[in-house]
């Protein structure tokens, strides 16, 4: 007492810290009763569910895609149509929404915003404001923009380029099957996807699928400074590099764009008719110019764009490279590797491609560049694509709860309050509910997607391009470039799965060879070794060691 009498400075410095701890308990206990309320798995008055977390650490792969948690949780614990899971203080509490009347409720109708923790977390791929995460008039203004680049009528416009793109693929999948050397297939398929989305969004071909390209490879490199939020250590938590290469990358990102921006405006200055097929970019400068100056082109607009617009052009140019290329290339990975497991739905797919395209599937790519319309023909393979998109669900919805936004639980009829939570539409739990799906709900079976099964399930639990007014922009790009990868690809190769390969690939110098942590312990989710780990995107785990042989 004393001491701290005659030590004024230390005294006001101990009453601080006292303070600050007092609030910090204050707040934790009263976090703690009103969360130990909530519909979940049994909650620890002081860990809150911090140690099931760490029950699944041992006995579930460490680099597992966190969106496999609910699944499992729901599917251990009997869980119900809504649940918390409560990390705080390590991580969120989340309200995790497990059923499709709730689904379409968040989605739809009450229409959620974003959590701040997405936007948090695209802020150093996107920026702070892109498409995916902006709010109100922002995020319309964008959307209404960007939408007619993603519709019917364009992308079967598009089938040729994209088709060209594919033929690409197909001659790097040719060398690897001559190399006859196990590779990562998650790369390939990314590059092609990259290639694709370049050349829809901005008429741009960054050619990644046979040279090194500067944003892709700053785009990539990004990637591998994320925060990865399945590790506590706080070296990597606390580091003090990662805001300084995310910026660094940031700005490698926006001044390629910046360049292509500028160059497009340049070739519009110059051209008094445009015959070119218009793409994302020119209906981002329409806008441009019909909000600054009345449609008018002129000099002073020309020369210096409002610095607000065009960052929002790049950084939503920047998601939609990022949300264009992912979880597509994904997609079309685990689709062959899957195939690759299953000769007898890899038959029925290659018997559809056959009746269409002819039995001959060197002709497949110049049939569908004359007629794209066949691409709606192809059943099977958008059965064989639904039920890729069920087992390895690519993205969900993580929205921001209020203190106005309540769900009611449909098994208590409670009203839950949503306020200081983040409420997570968990379509992975969804996908993998027996009550949904029956009883082979971990099995591959497209079958499932065809009438009459299909008529049986409510059309709002399956949801991999959510619902709602913030569904996919980019879902039908999506399924016609998958289909259009598998096409040309299913007939010609033979896949298998390497992961008992897996040493061969170290420092293969592609993304993956840093990713050497977490290799250790099981390595399986519901029986599957190819299961998804956080990449930026759930990705196929090490890159997919896969081998390729040419069939015919
Ligand atoms: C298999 C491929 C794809 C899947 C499974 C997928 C899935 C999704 C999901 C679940 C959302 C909602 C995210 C949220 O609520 O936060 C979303 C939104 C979005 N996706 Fe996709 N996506 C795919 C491909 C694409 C493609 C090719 C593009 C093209 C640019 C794209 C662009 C976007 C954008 C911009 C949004 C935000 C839309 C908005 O909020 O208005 N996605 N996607």
């Amino acid at each position: 007492m004393d001491y701290l009498r005659a030590h004024p400075l230390a005294a006001a410095i101990l009453t601080i810290l006292v303070a600050y701890f007092t609030r910090a308990t204050v707040r934790f206990a009263h976090h703690r009763k009103r969360m130990g309320k909530y519909p979940g798995p049994p909650y620890h008055w002081l860990w809150g569910h911090l140690l099931i977390l760490g029950e699944y650490r041992k006995t579930k792969p460490i680099r597992m895609h966190g969106h496999y948690l609910p699944a499992l949780l729901a599917e251990d614990y009997s869980l119900g149509p809504v649940f918390l899971f409560d990390t705080y203080p390590a991580g969120p509490a989340i309200l995790i929404i497990n059923d499709a009347d709730l689904a379409h409720d968040v989605s739809t109708v009450q229409v959620y915003p974003k959590s701040h923790l997405l936007g948090d977390a695209l802020a150093p791929v996107a920026g702070p404001e892109n498409l995916v995460v902006m709010e109100g008039t922002l995020w319309k203004k964008w959307r209404t923009i960007f939408n007619p680049a993603f519709s019917m009528t364009q992308l079967m416009s598009l089938v040729p380029l994209v088709v060209d793109s594919t033929g690409v693929f197909v001659d790097n999948l040719d060398k690897l099957a001559s190399k006859n050397e196990p590779f990562r297939l998650e790369e390939p398929a990314t590059y092609l996807t990259i290639d694709i989305i370049g050349k829809v969004i901005l008429d741009h071909d960054f050619k990644s699928q046979t040279a090194k390209n500067e944003y892709v490879d700053a785009m990539r490199a990004q990637f591998t400074w994320l925060r990865d939020h399945t590790s506590f250590n706080p070296l990597h938590i606390y580091s003090p590099i990662r805001p300084i290469a995310n910026l660094y990358y940031t700005w490698r990102m926006r001044r390629y764009l910046g360049k292509l921006l500028d160059t497009r405006l340049a070739a519009r200055a110059g051209s008094t008719s445009n015959t070119r097929q218009r793409v994302g970019i020119d209906l981002a400068l329409d806008t441009y110019f019909a909000d600054y100056s009345q449609g008018k082109e002129d000099e002073t607009n020309l020369l210096k764009m409002d610095p607000k617009f065009r960052q929002h052009v790049i950084d939503n140019f920047r998601i939609l490279l990022v949300a264009g290329h992912d979880t597509t290339s994904s997609t079309v990975a685990y689709a062959l590797y899957r195939l690759s497991r299953h000769p007898s739905t890899l038959a029925k797919l290659r018997a559809e491609h056959d009746e269409i395209f002819g039995p001959n599937p060197l002709v497949a790519a110049d049939a569908l560049k004359s007629d794209p319309y066949l691409l709606s023909k192809l059943t099977y393979t958008t059965a064989v694509i639904q039920e890729t998109l069920r087992l390895y669900t690519p993205a969900t919805s993580l929205r921001e709860g209020t203190p106005n936004l309540f769900i009611k639980d449909p098994s208590t009829s409670n009203m839950l309050s949503t306020d200081g939570l983040a409420v997570w539409i968990e379509s992975v739990c969804m996908n993998r509910s027996r009550e949904i799906w029956g009883l082979d709900v971990h099995d591959f079976r497209p079958e499932r997607f065809l009438s009459p099964e299909i008529d049986d399930v409510d059309p709002r639990a399956f949801r991999p391009f959510e619902k709602g007014p913030r569904n996919c922009i980019g879902q039908e790009l999506a399924m016609l470039e998958i289909k259009i990868a598998l096409v040309l690809v299913v007939r010609l190769f033979d896949f298998k799965a390497a992961y008992d390969e897996l040493d061969l690939l170290k420092g293969d110098g592609t993304l993956w060879a840093g990713s050497e942590q977490g290799r250790q312990g099981v390595q399986e989710v519901w029986g599957d070794e190819a299961y998804q780990v956080l990449y930026a995107t759930a990705k196929p785990r090490d890159g997919m060691p896969m081998r390729v042989k040419r069939r015919v």
